[in-house]
């Protein structure tokens, strides 16, 4: 049988891991601490408590052990030494290097960040239709990984035998049991996705906008203050799975806000995947808020993070506003010493000024900066949208105002 809990309920219990990355000739040291940093607040997400880092430089992930053999050797030593629950690899492991790393570690989890990724959007997946696309993504990427799974599951004194039918092995067993499983959710979910397919149909005659971005960048909190929606906001990597439509008015007209789950790099493709019909809410809105949280040191790779995944789902292109919040926490930093020094540095607004011309340059329709937390200069992106929204709305309605409609209530 298999016990998905013993793969992916690590939220119970605070429990330990040690994290592991390798710095290549296409990511230097800086970029793998950050992104271990990353992996830290991950971890964190998901109730575990990071003990210890491990880097090493490479040329490349070595096939077999992901790391080489002298570092998979001071790992080892480490973890035998100390009480760790887990070892958890910055990038996505083959199944055979997780076979190689279990021969080596035993009974310490060996988990990949897709797998943590996968673990924190079962935790928060509150719709039926969420739950599906996480649990279709689980086990498709399980699938490849039985060995895994397998020795896991044997070494609980032979679980599944009792399954097997005649001649079949304990593994095929488990193919077997994940391939008929993923059959069944990828039904079941192609029936709740055609029913999300009419409920936006019916909404279609509104304008909808899209909050997007990087995972905690304030997505959800600017929703709140957009929509006085009661959405769930949380100093935690996503905390929203769920997309969120909310019906807005400004000036009496109406439009549709989606808050939607947040990005992050080597996002594990059998996750867009499942979320295709989530994404969906991104693909199809007439407009999109790109939230960047710039008070965080890789801003812009998060930006390029997003913008590629956009491209990927078919939803680059439309008319958008780069909305960069947190401006509270912002402390510009400067690339020249001296610079800083002078008294001719350059002010925190002239800074922004700048960022802002380059951005434009570089094809940003609108760029506002702002604080959702603090509100401040909310008044300015409500202005910015506003415009993009009216436009949207004359072109579908052109004759509006003679349509008769009685305003509603605003939520303004
Ligand atoms: N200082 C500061 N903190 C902010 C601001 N906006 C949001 N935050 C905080 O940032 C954290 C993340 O905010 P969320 O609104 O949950 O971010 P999100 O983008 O919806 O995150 P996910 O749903 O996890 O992708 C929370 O702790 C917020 O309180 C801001 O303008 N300034
Ligand atoms: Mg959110």
């Amino acid at each position: 049988m298999i016990d998905k809990k013993k793969l992916y309920s690590t939220a119970a219990k605070k429990e330990t891991a040690v994290l592991v990355a390798v710095s290549t000739q296409k990511q230097n040291a800086e970029k793998t601490r950050e992104y271990l940093d990353e992996l830290a607040f991950l971890a964190t997400t998901l109730g575990v408590e990071t003990v210890q880092t491990f880097t090493q430089n490479l040329e490349r992930t070595d096939i077999r052990t992901y790391t080489g053999k002298g570092k998979l050797e001071e790992i080892l030593i480490y973890v035998t030494a100390n009480p760790v629950d887990m070892i958890i690899y910055d990038d996505d492991l083959t199944p055979s290097q997780v076979r190689n790393l279990e021969a080596v570690f035993k009974d310490i989890k060996v988990i990949d960040r897709s797998l943590l990724i996968l673990a924190i959007f079962a935790m928060r997946a509150q719709t039926a239709q969420a739950k599906l696309q996480v649990e279709l993504a689980q086990y498709q990427y399980m699938y490849p990984r039985l060995t895994r799974m397998w020795t896991h599951l044997s070494r609980q004194s032979g679980a599944g035998v009792g399954m097997r039918g005649p001649g079949e092995t304990e593994l095929e067993t488990d193919r077997r049991i994940v391939k008929d499983r993923i059959a069944f959710l990828k039904e079941k979910l192609e029936k709740v996705d055609k029913q999300s397919v009419t409920r936006r149909k019916e909404r279609d005659r509104l304008v909808r906008v899209a909050i997007v971005g990087y995972t905690n960048v304030g997505k959800s909190t600017l929703m709140r203050n957009l929509s006085k929606a009661d959405v769930f906001a949380e100093n935690k990597l996503f905390a929203t799975v769920d997309s969120t439509v909310r019906k807005v008015n400004m000036e009496n007209i109406p439009f549709l806000l989606t808050d939607t789950v947040g990005f992050i790099r080597k996002l594990p493709t059998t996750l867009i995947e499942s979320f295709k019909s989530t994404l969906d809410e991104v693909r199809e809105a007439d407009i999109l808020m790109h939230v960047v949280d710039i008070s965080h040191a890789s801003f812009e790779e998060h930006l390029d993070v997003v913008n590629k995944t956009l491209e990927e789902i078919g939803a680059a292109n439309k008319p958008s506003i780069l909305v960069f919040n947190k401006i509270d926490l912002y402390k510009p930093s400067y690339n020249n010493e001296e610079e800083e020094e002078t008294e001719a540095a350059p002010s925190t607004q002239d800074i922004l000024n700048q960022l802002k011309r380059s951005y434009i340059a570089e094809k940003a329709d609108h760029v506002v900066f702002i604080s959702a937390q603090e509100k401040e200069n909310i008044d300015e992106l409500k202005r910015t949208l506003f415009s993009l929204v009216k436009e949207k709305h004359f072109s579908i309605y052109p004759n509006w105002l003679d349509l008769g409609y009685t305003p509603v209530e605003t939520e303004e």
